[in-house]
């Protein structure tokens, strides 16, 4: 597969289907002319820079413009994408469609689940693909360079693998949501300025990722570092871990691991 190809995004106006437009455009992956997108309502002026993306509404127009076929609809709006993709090779950003489902749908054997996340708006995704036999090693290569375009990306050796990825790395953005939430509201609580308490939330939410990041090492050594200081820090790790904050966590992968597999 050439890295001329023309690409197609269904769903390209959406959150996902625009993060991967735009980045493919703005990082000069594909040229304009290079990228079609299509949604039903046809709306939204993501791509009012790039007047030479073409924008349609009806999907096989895009299939038959286009290389490489990219789907990025609700899992929900499957049913309605209606293509013939003529053993073109499809992209599928679906969580819960799996490989086989997909091929079926839109009649191509040449099939890469992919699973981005929240974050590939600011191309900080994690990017996990896995890809049917069909899928050839320049089809490969092309994902890669694709996907890459929103952060990191990584083939799976196994559909078993991304199913799990959705729980853990597609969901994951909402995780730290969650815990900035609790401690956003924990600070109110204690009557601290709401304007304060989101900065501190942030600054320190941000912050310790950033370190995590830097120092490259496994979470738990940060841990049991500042458990040692038998302090402030230690008192309050002890009592989320006594808690069962780590079961919580579990129970809540485990919840959306089951969802992401459905019945596979
Ligand atoms: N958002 C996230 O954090 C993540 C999402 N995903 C997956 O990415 C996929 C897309 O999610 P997201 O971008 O958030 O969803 P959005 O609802 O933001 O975007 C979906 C887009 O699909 C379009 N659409 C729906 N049906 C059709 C159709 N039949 N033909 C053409 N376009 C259609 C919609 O536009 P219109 O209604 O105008 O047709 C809409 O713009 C989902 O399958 C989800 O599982 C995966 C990981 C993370
Ligand atoms: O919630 C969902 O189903 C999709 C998959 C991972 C994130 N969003």
């Amino acid at each position: 597969m050439s890295q001329d190809a023309v690409i197609g995004i269904v769903g390209g106006h959406g959150w996902m289907g625009r993060s991967l437009g735009i980045a493919l455009l703005e990082q000069g992956i594909v040229s304009a002319r290079q990228l079609v997108v299509s949604s039903r309502s046809g709306s939204g002026d993501a791509y009012r820079d790039w007047p030479d993306v073409r924008c349609v509404k009806d999907n096989q127009e895009l299939v038959d413009l286009t290389d490489v076929i990219v789907l990025s609809v609700r899992p929900q709006d499957l049913a309605s994408v209606n293509i013939a993709a003529h053993d073109k090779l499809v992209i599928s950003l679906l969580a819960m469609a799996s490989l086989q489902e997909i091929s079926g749908q839109v009649g191509s054997r040449r099939v890469v689940r992919a699973m981005p996340n929240a974050a590939a708006e600011i191309r900080r995704a994690y990017f996990p693909w896995h890809a049917s036999q069909q899928v050839s090693e320049a089809d490969r290569q092309l994902v890669q360079a694709l996907l890459e375009s929103c952060g990191k990306a990584r083939e799976l050796p196994t559909e078993r693998d991304l199913d799990y990825m959705t729980a853990l790395s597609g969901a994951g953005p909402a995780y730290p949501a969650l815990l900035a939430q609790s401690m956003l509201e924990h600070a109110r609580q204690m009557g601290i300025a709401d304007d304060i308490a989101l900065e501190a939330v942030m600054q320190t939410l941000v912050g310790g990722s950033l370190l995590l990041e830097r120092l490259g090492d496994d979470p738990g050594d940060m841990v049991e570092r500042l458990i040692s200081y038998d302090g402030t820090t230690a008192k309050g790790l002890r009592t989320m871990i006594d808690g069962g904050i780590e079961q919580i966590i579990h129970r809540g992968l485990a919840a959306a691991h089951q969802a992401a597999s459905g019945s596979r």
